[in-house]
């Protein structure tokens, strides 16, 4: 299944700098692991915001989120998403 996620990161702004640094460092490899787990599909930079749109391919919603209230970053995060399937004019055979 594939869900369309929206991430806006709201910290708070006297949060210490190390504490986020260390956040920022812990979301980033669990990220990089889900992608190489093929879970997270795509992970895009919204520009001029810090904020983010990602792909998720897992096999339920409950899945995505025990995927996502794992994040570093979730409890700072605002998240939208939008469940998506195959559209009839696609020519990418592999999409599901
Ligand atoms: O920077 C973001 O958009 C939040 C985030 C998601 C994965 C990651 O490494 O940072």
């Amino acid at each position: 299944m594939l869900f369309h996620v929206k991430m806006t990161v709201n910290l708070p702004v006297d949060m210490n700098p190390e504490a986020a640094a260390r956040l920022k460092a812990d979301e980033k490899a669990l990220a990089q692991r889900l992608q190489e787990q093929g879970k997270w599909r795509h992970l895009w930079r919204i520009a001029g915001h810090y904020a983010n749109y990602s792909v998720f391919d897992v096999d339920s919603v409950q899945e995505l989120h025990d995927l996502l209230m794992q994040l570093p970053l979730f409890p700072y995060m605002a998240i939208e998403i939008d469940a998506m399937c195959r559209h009839p004019s696609s020519i990418r055979e592999d999409d599901r």
